[in-house]
């Protein structure tokens, strides 16, 4: 069985429907890119992945269960921005990302000096020891974001969700971006979910890629069909097209 398993998903707001029909598995340490035209719905499948919401319809499974709902147990989440909190130093992000772990989210005696060597290990390897008392608005974009999944991976998540995490960066710190997020995959069994508009850095950073599009359309009524997933290319072998969703269904 998959690591990851979507059945038959469906999600609507009210009479829209977001995303329709979507069906994914995925093994244990696959790094999934996901890309789509503005609005298709993939933040609403990270959501969903993330159990902030639940689908309409279909379901989900992590490692053979439904994903939990406490936040960052088993599934860390970076965004585009705002990832971090602005009121705590470096060092005291990286160890609210392990109290997060904890049933009341904070951390004392041995627990808490643990989670001190942890934070002080991830600093390391997220190159910010310099900066460990330092707050995040003293630091670049690029850092940011290297606080941000260096948050998102001390709570050791086994599942990642990143919602465009590169996309504020310039193109320089993003290709650095991409060399660190490598490593950091390199040396963990994680399995990533990562929504991009650059289809380059997709195919980059992913081992598959997966395009979210609108199959079926009525210029009469856009939010009457929602957005599947119409292509999932393999990017390890070049990424040879196979296309899943070969229907046409053009409402006219
Ligand atoms: N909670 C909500 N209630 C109602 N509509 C919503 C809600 N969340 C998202 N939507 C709508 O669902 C659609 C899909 O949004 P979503 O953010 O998932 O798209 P996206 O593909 O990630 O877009 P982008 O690439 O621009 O970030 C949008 O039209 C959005 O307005």
């Amino acid at each position: 069985m998959s690591f990851v398993s979507v059945r038959n998903i469906w999600q609507a707001y009210g009479d829209r429907s977001i995303i329709e029909r979507v069906n994914v598995e995925v093994d244990q340490g696959e790094f999934i890119s996901i890309v789509g035209a503005s609005g298709c719905g993939k933040s609403t499948f990270l959501r969903l992945l993330l159990a902030q919401e639940r689908p309409t319809r279909g379901e989900i499974s992590i490692d053979g269960g439904p994903p939990a709902v406490e936040p960052n147990v088993e599934r860390g989440v970076v965004f585009q921005r705002y990832s971090v909190f602005p009121h705590l130093t470096v060092r005291d992000n990286l160890i609210a990302g392990t109290a997060f772990k904890t049933r009341f989210g904070f951390l004392r005696g041995a627990a808490r000096r643990q989670a001190m060597q942890d934070a002080d290990e991830m600093l390391a390897r997220i190159g910010l020891n310099h900066v460990a008392d330092q707050y995040p608005a003293s630091l670049s974009g690029g850092m940011q974001q290297r606080l941000a999944i260096g948050q998102a991976m001390t709570a050791k998540p086994r599942v990642l969700l990143l919602d465009e995490p590169f996309g504020a960066l310039d193109p320089g710190t993003r290709l650095q971006m991409h060399a660190f997020l490598m490593e950091l995959r390199a040396l963990t069994n994680m399995t990533v979910f990562m929504v991009t508009h650059d289809l380059e850095e997709g195919f980059k950073l992913g081992d598959r890629v997966l395009v979210f599009d609108k199959p079926r359309w009525d210029p009469h009524d856009p939010g009457l069909f929602g957005a599947t997933i119409t292509y999932d290319f393999d990017a390890r072998n070049g990424g040879i097209p196979h296309q899943i969703q070969t229907e046409d269904t053009h409402v006219s």
